[in-house]
């Protein structure tokens, strides 16, 4: 069997995309389901009170800014690794099933990701990256208050669905009696593609334009993730599915797959960081050449959203792209997880 068979014959087999031994616990660390929001505890009012500022907040106006701002990736410049300690730093106050250093969260979810799908190597990376975002809390980064940063996201300039968590805080969010902004489809038709919805701002977001207007070499279902992976309303409630085009619904059951390890492997089991720092390096180094490097002269100001490539190895561009072209052409359905193996 030649590789790219060898390749095709993976992507093709059940295997590859269900989980082959990772089982989701009953239990967060707190002791209670996750994503319960409704639970009685003390994390549990600091969560609401999060999402109530989150839900008043977040206007479509808000977000338009903020892209337009962080857009122009004028904040600094670092390596993934550096910015992956930088977190250390950072505690998320909308989170109900995790209070450890974000650091631990990218590591346990990449290794968890990794265990069971040992070869695909940009979503072990992709997991890596996905929270980077979450910078936008420290100061050279414009210190953004937890509302602007973290929690679940959801869409801007159509009406907020019922199966946004804490919902009725939206009741005193502008965009609320908005006749433009609050009908099924507000301001978008059907299908008209994620990429043209305007979705709650925060470290997906921020982190996905720095992705594209570095030029990376991630494939598309990557970049989809790392934009989309707050977006509970969407890819756990099934809610907004008729703005979703072709390529969005392609995307979104890689970012069902990722969701599971980015949730359930959220525990207080620590992961050795020095000794799987090496491997990372190496994904970081293969496929990504630091990207977040002299960030400012790729930026386009005028269009913040548009990608402006860089250079890129091209044996590293070469092994995304045919690793994503399968993906993606081959698997025309991904088969969900068993109900066991989460
Ligand atoms: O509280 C969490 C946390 O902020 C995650 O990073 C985000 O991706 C989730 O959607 C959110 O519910
Ligand atoms: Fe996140
Ligand atoms: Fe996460």
């Amino acid at each position: 069997m030649s590789q790219v068979e060898e390749k095709r014959h993976l992507y093709e087999s059940n295997e590859v995309v269900t989980d082959k031994g990772f089982v989701a616990p009953d239990i967060n660390s707190f002791g209670n389901s996750f994503r319960d929001y409704n639970a009685e505890s003390e994390r549990q009012k600091t969560v609401e009170e999060f999402y109530r500022l989150q839900h008043i907040n977040q206007t479509y106006d808000f977000v338009k800014r903020m892209r337009e701002e962080y857009g122009k990736l004028n904040r600094a410049e670092m390596g993934i690794w550096e910015c992956c300690e930088l977190l250390n730093e950072v505690v998320d106050e909308s989170d109900p099933d995790l209070d450890e250093p974000q650091i631990m969260h990218l590591l346990q979810s990449a290794e968890a990701i990794r265990k069971d799908y040992p070869d695909e190597d940009w979503l072990h990376l992709t997991a890596l990256i996905h929270d980077l975002g979450k910078v936008l809390l420290l100061p050279q980064f414009g210190e953004r208050p937890q509302w602007a940063v973290v929690g679940d996201t959801f869409p801007l300039g159509c009406a907020f669905d019922e199966s946004i968590v804490h919902h009725k805080y939206f009741k005193e969010n502008p965009d609320y009696n908005n006749p433009a902004y609050n009908t099924k489809y507000g301001i978008y038709s059907e299908g008209c593609g994620l990429d043209n919805v305007m979705v709650s701002w925060g470290h997906d977001d921020y982190m996905y334009l720095v992705a594209k207007n570095n030029g990376t070499t991630l494939p598309p279902a990557a970049l989809f993730i790392i934009r989309f992976h707050s977006f509970y309303p969407l890819h756990q409630a099934g809610a907004y599915k008729h703005l979703l085009n072709k390529e969005d619904t392609e995307n979104l059951k890689w970012l069902q797959v990722f969701n599971k390890y980015d949730l359930y492997s959220k525990c207080k089991d620590q992961i050795d960081i020095e000794e799987v720092k090496p491997y990372y390096m190496s994904l970081i180094e293969k496929a990504l050449h630091d990207v977040m490097n002299s960030v400012q002269p790729r930026a386009d100001p005028k269009d913040p959203a548009k990608c402006v490539p860089k250079a890129s190895d091209p044996k590293t561009f070469f092994f995304f792209l045919v690793a994503a072209n399968m993906f993606l052409a081959v698997k025309n359905e991904i088969p969900p997880p068993t109900a066991k193996h989460l």
